[in-house]
């Protein structure tokens, strides 16, 4: 089938179980060709295949509400909502998004793209409903990953509290981004091989009906089999004890199974969950083949092989601080790593190797991972919580009331700071500058390259004066040669790349290239400006930064994060508060404004954050007159 030519899934209603057997060939075939091209969350989406044609099937989108978890496998659902022409562009600009987009269909009724909130999304969706007296049925698909995360916990006591018709459909392939983690793994584990819940517990009344009352034998057997059975309904009751009706597990991939629970669900009154059994990667060997996570999210591969076309590189910014935390955990047994899911994203896999009982795995859990954190540093550890930096956005209140109140030693390693490109908005890591700076006892580092990376983690992983942050971007370093000896970088002080006396370029990070690219081309122009590595954003090098304002020297900042509380207004708020009212302070950063998805280069173009803006906005600070001078 061409799937170019779906306009809506109306047409699968009319379709037979073959029919929706041979779409969902066409679809992994049509999935595994287009993202050998562009790249993307291939594993999650052929996992869910039969899942998603049996919801478009068995109920009425957009009347009927689907809330995808983390979204990264809804790519089938847009498929299916007449999306699928668009695929050559998925995650580039101005192109199909990687997540749900509501603003690309009306089926998409809820954005997401950071896990567990489909549940509350769901419950909110049910409380209007019944408020306005309408019937729309309220489905919520959400993964055993995402169902670790403490806002799907939080959702379904409150879920089974209210007992509303709802929806959810846990699409549990024991995979999280890694293998899943957690007591609640191991509840849906018991789950899995506990067969069918319903039919068991049928089973065993009719057996114990059968059993003449008397006693001996066969009374203890049969209570023994009972508590056995019922130790398996104790998993299973999970979620009925938690005001649920429990159906499954199904076979996720089977679409009789699928549609004949999907079928008694529609009728059942109150919150259903159907545990759908599902392999992820499903009908593409090196996917479905896949145990570290390689196949969850990717760039481009070869079909027939399954080679990943590897950018043979530097390192990655996350390898050089993993191997760095190695080589300073080595002479430091107080060094302990947490992860919350992501142990292959941030690379504490290495450090995992290397130190197994050292590395924490904690789930989708960044606020227990920060608070975890700080129990660990009250005790005397030196724990380093390896997070991206949009997702440490979850964990807000634990740096605040947890971490920095009580100014513990916790290193938080900051992977994917700056502008992420592919995963779009909910992914930018643009927002940590404004949301940590203006916390007591903060300290922020921004590693200009992967040499200066190493000497920031060595810094951090020493560092015992309270909470510090380490930020650097997602990708690969410069390939610069290395420093062997690994030093403390002073936090404070900023770094002189070049001498200038016309005007001072402040930045750090990703930034710094095209501050030196633009002082040489203003060279030419005779404009002499000074390059600044701000490598230090809190505190800032006050003594610097006086020198240049005392001097009337004109700033210009430039930060590939939101300019809102960012680092410019720092700069801003320093000469403000020191009654430099005259001082000439212009940014340039990340606008008032969510960023698309997109390659980080195009982005930066978009913004108007690239050389030839520098060089530009320096022309304009320094009037033509003054050059002359
Ligand atoms: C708050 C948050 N933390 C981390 C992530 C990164 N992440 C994306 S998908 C994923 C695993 C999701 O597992 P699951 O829900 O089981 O979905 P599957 O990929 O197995 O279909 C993780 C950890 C995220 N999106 N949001
Ligand atoms: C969906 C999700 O949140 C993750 O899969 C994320 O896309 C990983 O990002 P990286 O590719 O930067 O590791
Ligand atoms: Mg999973």
């Amino acid at each position: 089938m061409d799937l170019t030519k779906i306009q809506d899934p109306d047409f699968i209603k009319k379709y037979n179980k073959e029919q929706l057997e041979a779409l969902a060939v066409d679809i992994r075939a049509f999935l595994v060709e287009k993202l050998s091209v562009t790249g993307g969350h291939l594993g999650p989406n052929l996992g869910v295949v039969e899942l998603t044609l049996a919801l478009h099937k068995e109920f009425n989108s957009p009347k009927d509400k689907f809330i995808w978890d983390v979204g990264h496998q809804a790519y089938v659902h847009k498929i299916l909502t007449g999306r699928a022409n668009r695929f050559d562009e998925l995650r580039q600009f101005k192109g199909l998004c990687g997540f749900p987009k509501r603003s690309e269909s009306e089926h998409d009724v809820w954005e997401t793209g950071h896990s567990s909130t489909s549940l509350s999304a769901a419950m909110g969706m049910a409380v209007a409903r019944d408020i306005k007296g309408t019937d729309e049925k309220i489905i919520a698909i959400i993964g055993d990953g995402a169902l670790t995360g403490g806002m799907a916990l939080e959702a379904l006591n409150h879920i089974g509290h209210e007992q509303k018709d709802l929806i959810v459909i846990l699409n549990d392939n024991e995979m999280s981004i890694a293998p899943n983690v957690g007591a609640l793994h191991n509840v849906l584990g018991r789950l899995r091989t506990a067969g069918k819940y319903q039919n068991a517990k049928h089973e065993l009344e009719q057996l114990l009906k059968k059993i003449p009352a008397f006693g001996g034998k066969i009374a203890s057997t049969a209570e023994r089999l009972k508590d056995s059975l019922k130790y398996l309904f104790v998993s299973g009751m999970f979620f009925e004890e938690m005001g649920f009706t429990y159906l499954g597990p199904v076979d996720g991939h089977n679409l009789d199974d699928l549609l004949e629970n999907i079928k008694y669900a529609k009728k059942t009154k109150g919150p259903v969950i159907i545990h759908v059994l599902t392999k992820k990667g499903k009908g593409y060997a090196p996917a479905e083949n896949d145990a570290l996570g390689t196949w969850h999210g990717l760039g481009p591969y070869k079909i027939e092989s399954g080679e990943v076309v590897k950018n043979p590189g530097p390192p990655s910014y996350s390898a050089v601080f993993a191997n760095t935390l190695v080589k300073v955990a080595k002479e430091d047994d107080k060094i302990v790593a947490i992860t919350a899911a992501m142990p292959g994203g941030t690379r504490l896999d290495i450090f995992a190797k290397e130190f197994p009982n050292r590395m924490f795995d904690v789930g989708i859990a960044e606020q227990h991972a920060t608070t975890m954190a700080g129990g660990l540093a009250t005790q005397g550890l030196k724990p380093v919580f390896a997070v991206y930096s949009t997702f440490l956005q979850r964990a807000y209140d634990q740096v605040v009331h947890d971490i920095c109140r009580q100014n513990l030693n916790v290193f938080f390693a900051i992977d994917r700071a700056g502008l992420v490109g592919a995963d779009g908005e909910t992914h930018q890591g643009v927002f940590d500058i404004s949301f940590l700076r203006h916390i007591p006892n903060m300290t922020i580092l921004s590693a200009k390259d992967e040499n200066e990376l190493q000497h920031m983690v060595y810094t951090a992983a020493k560092y015992q004066n309270g909470p510090i942050a380490v930020r650097y971007p997602r990708g690969n370093g410069y390939g610069i040669k290395m420093d062997e000896q690994l030093k403390e970088i002073p936090i404070g002080k900023w770094e002189v790349l070049r001498e200038g006396k016309d005007l001072a370029i402040l930045t750090f990070g990703t930034t710094v290239p095209m501050a030196q690219e633009a002082a040489d081309l203003l060279a030419k122009d005779g404009i002499s400006v000074k390059v600044i590595n701000a490598r230090s954003i809190k505190p800032l090098d006050e003594e610097m930064l006086l020198e240049l304002v005392s001097k009337n020297c004109p700033i210009l900042t430039i930060e590939e994060a939101a300019l809102q509380g960012g680092f410019g207004s720092a700069v801003i708020e320093f000469c403000h508060d020191n009654s430099y009212h005259s001082a000439v302070v212009e940014r340039m950063g990340i606008p008032d404004q969510f960023i698309e998805h997109g390659s980080v280069s195009k982005l930066l173009e978009e913004i108007g954050v690239t050389t030839k803006d520098v060089v530009a906005n320096v022309q304009k600070m320094i009037p033509r007159k003054q050059q002359r001078a």
